[in-house]
């Protein structure tokens, strides 16, 4: 009878979980020994390791099959069976599995360990992406340097890849297809469980464009003012080398010199880190503290003893921060190329809210330990960083000295966040608009960076520095391109982390609408226990339930909204309306007068 078979299906799943936390420690463990320890043997046995772990899922999946859980009586049942019950790419039959995993390991050592000469010292020639080319950039206020390390870095980590990429996109399709999706796009989409995810991602953008677009006018008014009209037109795209950022994706580097009200004091605690002799140590150790202050969990000792948070000088590795979990319940690490400064301060914390998703979900099933949806994981960081970076944190943590909070500092303050928040949005969006065309086909090698191009140019306003053809491959220039990374987790981050933040700043008692004492912009929720109990209430549930659900437990919205985002910025956005109105400035940009197809 079903009660019987309902008992046996529970016996068999949760044996099989316990396998898959087995199976995924020990891959976890040689991934980790090849990223932290680029060399061909590492690959080869990190790559001989997922075979055997592929062969074993097979066989498991066989099995599972043969259960019928859809008829199951308890929830929690059928979700575990549901989710097994898709194989993924190792689907795919051996060879073309080994042939997958080397293309994707090609482009990401590629990219990791992509060299360029230095502008000033032609002979100079070892600089990588981090820390050199990221520094560089961030300083640099020479257009020429700019855009020499642009189309060194697109030339080395881009066009490179192209090759891998063609035959990367054609294996992963064929195991879409092998798991019932027409394609990668859709099976990236089905991640996030509602049926109209695509369209939801494009009412956000329709929701926050007016704001970006705002922002893009002030921006490129002031980068005119700077580099002259014959660098920065007055109503064309800006060129992305100007933006203190190899990928254009955040603008706060270029913050210094645009700022609304350049006489008030600049809150940049990068100077005041390296004066208080920051070390990388601390700035995890700070982090740490502002989780356990929320009463969340503290980092387990294997964390301290196994993460790597500096470059090691003897040999290459992947410097993209990373959080990884063990699924043994103890082992926990990061991976960083940390620097001293504010946009690594602000990476630590995302990282760090990884980790500590990883820890409160650590009871539940294997299955079950990921994010609601993989935006709730790329948010949990940077909800508690929208706290740390508050002017009244900032002062609690001795980063910068008292500025009474007027008017001027608040909108200063909040140009600050915007160039980080509000300017990521339509990278964001591209980077996977561009993915889903060239999963569908819509898109062809033959068009890989003229479709790039347009889109960036058509929602973001960028274009690019110089010329580009088909010779270049412009997408894989940045990291989640090159090591296969789904990019709309940051797009949906950036959005449900101001909802995250309005209900946490809520509970803290730090806003109350409508109170001038309690606004959104200087909430701080640092040591409210009331909030932090209230965010573990979520993060605990892992993606063992829809993620509405999920949402619903903190905030008492079942759906991902722009109306979080747009009232943190709504005073910002009433400023720019009125400068750009006052300067004139033409809202938008007329086309590109680039050739990139
Ligand atoms: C810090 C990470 C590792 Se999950 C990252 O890739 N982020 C964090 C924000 C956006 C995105 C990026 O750097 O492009
Ligand atoms: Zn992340």
């Amino acid at each position: 009878d079903l009660e019987a078979l309902e008992l046996e299906g529970r016996e068999y799943i949760f044996q099989l979980d316990k396998a898959t936390g087995q199976r995924k420690n020990k891959v976890g463990i040689y991934e980790w020994d090849y990223y932290s320890n680029i060399t061909k043997e590492n690959e080869e046995k990190w790559i001989q390791v997922r075979i055997e772990q592929s062969q074993q899922e097979k066989r498991a999946w066989e099995e599972t099959k043969m259960y019928r859980w859809q008829d199951f009586q308890d929830f929690t049942l059928r979700r575990m069976f549901k989710k097994y019950s898709q194989l993924g790419v190792s689907a795919l039959p051996d060879e073309k599995y080994k042939q997958l995993m080397q293309l994707v390991a090609g482009m990401e050592s590629n990219y990791a360990t992509a060299k360029i000469c230095d502008y000033k010292d032609r002979t100079k020639c070892n600089l990588s992406l981090e820390p050199e080319i990221t520094e560089l950039f961030a300083k640099s206020q020479d257009p020429e340097e700019l855009k020499h390390l642009w189309v060194e870095w697109h030339k080395e980590a881009g066009a490179k890849a192209r090759h891998n990429f063609t035959e990367y996109v054609r294996l992963y399709n064929e195991a879409a297809k092998l798991n019932d999706y027409k394609n990668v796009a859709d099976w990236w989409l089905s991640e996030y469980e509602v049926e109209n995810f695509e369209q939801q991602l494009a009412k956000i953008w329709e929701d926050v464009k007016p704001l970006y677009q705002q922002l893009h006018a002030y921006v490129r008014k002031r980068l005119r003012d700077k580099y002259g009209d014959h660098v920065v037109s007055a109503r064309g795209p800006i060129p992305a080398h100007l933006l203190g950022n190899m990928w254009a994706q955040t603008w706060s580097n270029v913050e210094s010199f645009t700022r609304p009200y350049p006489d008030k004091k600049e809150i940049d605690i990068t100077q005041a880190m390296k004066d208080q002799n920051y070390t990388t140590l601390k700035m995890f150790q700070m982090s740490d503290e502002f989780f356990r202050s929320l009463n969340l969990t503290a980092m387990p000792p294997k964390f301290w003893k196994n993460s790597i948070i500096e470059k090691p000088t003897d040999r290459e590795i992947v410097c993209h921060a990373s959080a990884w979990d063990f699924y043994d319940g103890e082992d926990f690490r990061i991976k960083m190329c940390t620097s001293i400064n504010r946009e690594n301060f602000k990476t630590v914390h995302h990282e760090m809210g990884h980790i500590q998703y990883y820890l409160l979900y650590s009871h539940l099933p294997v299955v079950f330990r990921e994010g609601a949806n993989p935006g709730f994981h790329e948010a949990v960081g940077d909800t508690i960083a929208l706290s740390v970076s508050s002017p009244k944190h900032l002062r609690r943590v001795g980063l910068t000295t008292g500025d009474a909070e007027d008017e001027q500092t608040e909108i200063n303050q909040l140009y600050k966040m915007g160039l980080d928040k509000i300017v990521f949005l339509p990278f964001a969006y591209t980077l996977d608009l561009f993915r889903y065309g060239v999963f569908r086909g819509s898109t062809t090698p033959e068009d890989y960076n003229c479709q790039y191009w347009k889109l960036r140019e058509s929602l973001q306003g960028v274009e690019p520095p110089v010329n580009r053809t088909e010779e270049d491959f412009d997408a894989a220039a940045k990291y989640h391109v090159s090591a296969n990374v789904e990019y709309a987790r940051y797009y949906v981050s950036f959005i449900i982390q101001f909802q995250f933040h309005r209900a946490l700043c809520q509970l803290a008692g730090e806003y109350v609408p409508e109170d001038l004492n309690k606004k959104l912009v200087d909430c701080d929720i640092y040591q409210s226990v009331a909030a932090g109990n209230t965010f573990a209430n979520m993060l605990k549930m892992g993606s063992s339930k829809p993620w509405p659900d999920a949402m619903e437990v903190l905030t008492g919205q079942r759906s991902m909204k722009a109306d979080g985002l747009l009232e943190y910025f709504r005073p910002l956005y009433e400023w720019l309306q009125a400068e750009n109105q006052r300067t004139g400035e033409y809202i938008g940009w007329e086309p590109s007068k680039m050739q990139y197809c």
